[in-house]
């Protein structure tokens, strides 16, 4: 029964998907009968795997990073696959497990990795962890923001350099949050969540953009603008949209040129948003002031990579949702999403378009 009542929500059928609803239907038809299903699990170390040791049989990918061709024979005879961000499931991949594959699990609110729109062909659910993620990913936003304007590593860096000769009116100096004017690239609930917190900084103005029509009710007195807007204004602009057709590469020469040159650009999103090589171009010629990064291409970043030779950037490594309180319930999220999913239940959270 739950499965005939999730096969008609009106969230994944329409009458325009009428020459596919009878496949679709079928697809969905719980796999958790008379025994355990199989579950691939791409590395061992994720947080809430006890529980689908306990409904599942689960093969664990021995190591942190399975190739393509890995996550492949991992996945042969298996119903579910528990991944995150890292493991790129795309055509190949879903082609090679299409007989058995019903469910994603992705430790994640993005799903860029995942080629959605062939799983939402064959059926294939997909769980991940929006909301759990929010708060944290808000807080390393509000901290990069911080670390980048008050030159916070740099600063750390001088003193282990013995360069702290005395203290020094001008030196080191930044500038602060307070009076700024704020933009966010991309206002879901991660933006509207940092746009909160930037209040407490009373800066002078949040201005925001996205690519949906219409504008979001906010309570911090958050503006609207176009893109050139948010470009042309923002004394710090703040990138958290999803990454997609849209948005891929759309910070490049040009736009960095439309910026201020006082202007520090913040990047919790992923690291396609950017053209890389035009943001380090754009720093070295401080044609922008600084930048902060939580996200990169590619990752995991080598040492020697030319980004990390810059005073005025600040990287660290995609650990926008590490708190404890929000890993751990991410993983709970997912394997509570893969367990509902094949029971042909509704998930915890389950994306859509
Ligand atoms: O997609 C995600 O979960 C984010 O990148 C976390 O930082």
């Amino acid at each position: 029964m739950h499965c005939l009542r999730f096969a008609l929500s009106p969230r994944l059928f329409s009458v325009s998907d009428h020459p596919r609803f009878y496949s679709r239907l079928l697809s969905i038809r719980p796999v958790m009968s008379s025994s355990k299903p199989k579950i691939f699990v791409t590395r061992d170390d994720f947080p809430g795997i006890e529980l689908l040791k306990q409904k599942a049989e689960i093969e664990i990918f021995k190591g942190t990073q399975p190739s393509k061709d890995e996550i492949i024979a991992g996945l042969k005879g298996k119903q579910a696959i528990y991944c995150s961000l890292n493991d790129k499931i795309d055509r190949d991949v879903l082609d090679a497990c299409k007989d058995s594959l019903k469910v994603i699990g992705t430790m994640s609110v993005g799903v860029d990795h995942l080629d959605w729109r062939l799983c939402f062909e064959r059926g294939i659910r997909i769980g991940y962890t929006p909301i759990i993620l929010t708060e944290a990913v808000a807080e390393l936003t509000m901290a990069l923001l911080l670390a980048t304007s008050r030159r916070l590593f740099e600063a750390h860096n001088e003193i282990l350099q013995n360069r702290w000769s005395s203290w020094s009116p001008m030196w080191m100096c930044g500038p602060g949050l307070h009076e700024a004017t704020v933009g966010i690239f991309g206002f879901g609930r991660i933006g509207q969540e940092v746009a909160r917190k930037l209040k407490a900084f009373r800066v002078k103005k949040i201005i925001y953009s996205r690519s949906s029509p219409g504008e979001i009710e906010n309570d911090v007195g958050a503006i609207k603008v176009d893109n050139d807007e948010l470009l042309r204004e923002s004394d710090f602009l703040i990138v958290l949209c999803s990454l997609n057709e849209k948005t891929q590469h759309f910070f490049n020469k040009e736009r960095f040129a439309q910026m201020k040159s006082s202007a520090i650009f913040i990047n919790v999103s992923r690291g396609g948003t950017v053209v890389q090589d035009d943001l380090i171009d754009a720093l070295k010629r401080n044609v922008i002031r600084a930048a902060g990064l939580d996200v990169t291409t590619p990752e995991p970043l080598k040492a020697d990579h030319p980004l990390l030779a810059l005073p005025n950037c600040v990287v660290i490594p995609h650990i926008g949702s590490a708190t404890y309180k929000s890993r751990n319930e991410m993983g709970e999220a997912t394997s509570q999403n893969i367990l509902l999913g094949l029971e042909g239940k509704p998930m915890i959270h389950e994306w859509k378009v």
